[in-house]
């Protein structure tokens, strides 16, 4: 059956339907559009009604009684537009300028220099056929009008949080970015994170000064934790005449980031506020994935690969690995199933238990009996409740609130030993290998690059144009700008009733460590709810 539905593009909205979102709905609330309006108008409008209104917008295309000319029935459809803020919605009268793109030579010969203003990006890709047509975020890009000039503008970029393949890729690309899209020269670099806003001398980013930056690991700014003071941020902001920051970092720095744009709103600056999300963990909710951690996936194999070296030459050879992943497994899981060596992956989202039947050293005992080696890759944040038990440790923060992990590497290392030694009296050989830091402090490889590229330019481009408040990254592959809290507000874990974790499963061959008596979603969703929420409130 064909469905008339509106296409976003073709749908144009009449001033005159347009009700402020201040004046009908607060913040965040669903507006919701008529369709009668939609229908029978067509006025094309559709540019500052998405940059001066709502953040959160519901199309409502079309009425479920509708019939088309063949007597279908039209479904009820609905077209969200989560949309990030423009200066323009708390400077009016900001003017604005032709972009330059054309003029500069990478665009010179580009046929389709500009994205659509009316292009989005769909937050679902898989639909069924009834339903709705649900979020979407605005396609990132080159914008036809700027609103800053060249001459203008002073950038600033600064680094938080820990470090990840990549991070001096994305600082040159800003600076590329801005120099030989847009001509702009003006470009300091914030030492230190974001305490160095206000403690620290800036650095002048010129093209040559980073030029070869993205060879080394690590940032060229240097990073932090802790130290977020928003007033004294903006404060510096104001007094440095800067009016356009990119910030690069995980959650907490976009959170920090979203803080320093309502800042700047409330004191009616002209300043863009844009993040770049960053973290090896790739816990960073909406975008497909975070750069630099194909890299340290990539970088986990030699680790892996050297424990089972280790493991195979000797007799009951157990090796085993930690990699980094606070509260989400995707580093351990990529990593394993990466690999095929490894015979069991341990992630902070999936309980797992050491006795009894169905519990790991069953399975140890089993992997030695049969292949008489075993490999166990293991994520920072797994069994965390069993090494405080042990340990009867009291909870450390770092200086940004997160919780200082146990050592659950050694905590295992110690218990298969002991176990093995003492309850099975077998003699087994132990090698653990601790990568941690070293799959995160090396430069991005190729792709990673190539990503780190697009998320800077996108950066540039969204910067230029005016929008602020918003996190760029790519959403089912194609790169969108994103409202800042939405990335915020949850984070990404690996979902243990999900499909991938389930091809883990069928590739390792591990147990899930899920009890027969319960029903085993119910089970693990509780229990895996349970063990972050607990992890998070314990870190705030
Ligand atoms: N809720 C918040 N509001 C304002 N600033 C915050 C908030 N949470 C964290 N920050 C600031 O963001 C910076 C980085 O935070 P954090 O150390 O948690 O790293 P991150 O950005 O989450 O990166 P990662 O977890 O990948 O290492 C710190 O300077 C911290 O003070
Ligand atoms: O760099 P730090 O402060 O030692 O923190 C390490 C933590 O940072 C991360 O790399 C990213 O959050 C985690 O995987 C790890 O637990
Ligand atoms: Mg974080």
């Amino acid at each position: 059956m064909e469905l008339a539905l509106p296409n976003p593009s073709s749908l144009r909205f009449p001033q005159n339907d347009f009700i402020p979102l201040h004046k009908c709905s607060t913040p965040g609330s669903f507006h919701t559009f008529s369709n009668k309006n939609l229908a029978s108008k067509s006025i094309s409008l559709w540019r500052p009604f998405i940059w001066r209104q709502p953040r959160l917008v519901r199309l409502k295309a079309q009425s479920a009684t509708d019939s088309n000319a063949s007597g279908d029935k039209h479904r009820d459809d609905d077209f969200i537009v989560e949309d990030v803020p423009h200066l323009t919605d708390f400077l009016p009268d900001l003017p604005s300028y032709t972009n330059p793109l054309k003029r500069s030579q990478a665009y010179a010969i580009v046929k389709k220099t500009f994205v659509s203003p009316e292009d989005m990006v769909a937050k679902e890709i898989i639909v069924q056929k009834d339903s709705p047509r649900g979020v979407h975020f605005r396609r990132a890009g080159p914008q036809e009008k700027v609103f800053f000039t060249p001459e203008e503008v002073r950038a600033c970029i600064v680094t938080c949080g820990g470090l990840c393949p990549g991070i001096n890729t994305v600082i040159r690309e800003i600076v590329c970015g801005l120099k030989n899209m847009y001509g702009v020269d003006d470009v300091l670099g914030i030492q230190g994170g974001y305490s160095g806003f206000y403690s620290k001398n800036t650095l002048n980013l010129t093209t040559k000064a980073v030029n070869d930056i993205h060879k080394r690991g690590g940032t060229f700014l240097q990073t932090s934790r802790g130290g977020h003071d928003t007033k004294k941020i903006v404060d510096n902001i104001q007094d440095r005449r800067i009016n356009q920051v990119y910030i690069i970092g995980g959650d907490g720095t976009q959170k920090g980031a979203a803080a320093i744009y309502k800042e700047v709103e409330k004191r009616r600056l002209k300043v863009a506020v844009a993040g770049i999300p960053k973290t090896i963990d790739n816990d960073i909710a909406v975008i497909d994935k975070s750069f630099g951690f194909d890299t340290a996936v990539e970088e986990a194999q030699r680790a892996i690969n050297a424990a089972h070296v280790e493991a195979e030459s000797m007799e009951n050879g157990v090796g085993i690995v930690k990699l980094m992943g606070r509260y989400s497994g995707f580093i351990a899981m990529l990593a394993t199933l990466g690999n095929r060596d490894v015979d069991c992956c341990l992630i902070p989202e999936s309980p797992f238990y050491l006795e009894g039947p169905g519990g790991l050293y069953e399975y140890v005992e089993q992997k030695l009996k049969e292949n008489r080696h075993v490999l166990i890759v293991l994520a920072e944040g797994a069994g965390q409740e069993y090494v405080a038990q042990s340990m009867q440790a009291f909870q450390e923060k770092d200086a940004s609130g997160n919780r200082l992990l146990l050592d659950v590497g050694l905590w295992l290392t110690q218990h298969i030993k002991d176990h093995f030694t003492n309850a099975r009296k077998m003699t087994i050989n132990m090698k653990y290998i601790d990568p941690t830091y070293m799959i995160r402090a090396i430069p991005s490889n190729a792709s990673d690059n190539i990503y780190c590229t697009l998320l800077a330019q996108s950066a540039v481009h969204g910067a230029m144009a005016g929008f602020t408040g918003f996190t760029v990254g790519p959403v089912n592959s194609r790169h969108a700008y994103i409202p800042i809290n939405r990335v915020t507000e949850t984070t990404n874990t690996v979902d243990i009733t999900g499909r991938m974790w389930a091809r883990l499963l069928a590739s390792t061959n591990q147990p899930s460590f899920v009890h027969h008596c319960q029903t085993v979603r119910e089970r693990v969703d509780k229990q895996t709810i349970d063990r972050i929420n607990n992890m998070k409130i314990n870190s705030t």
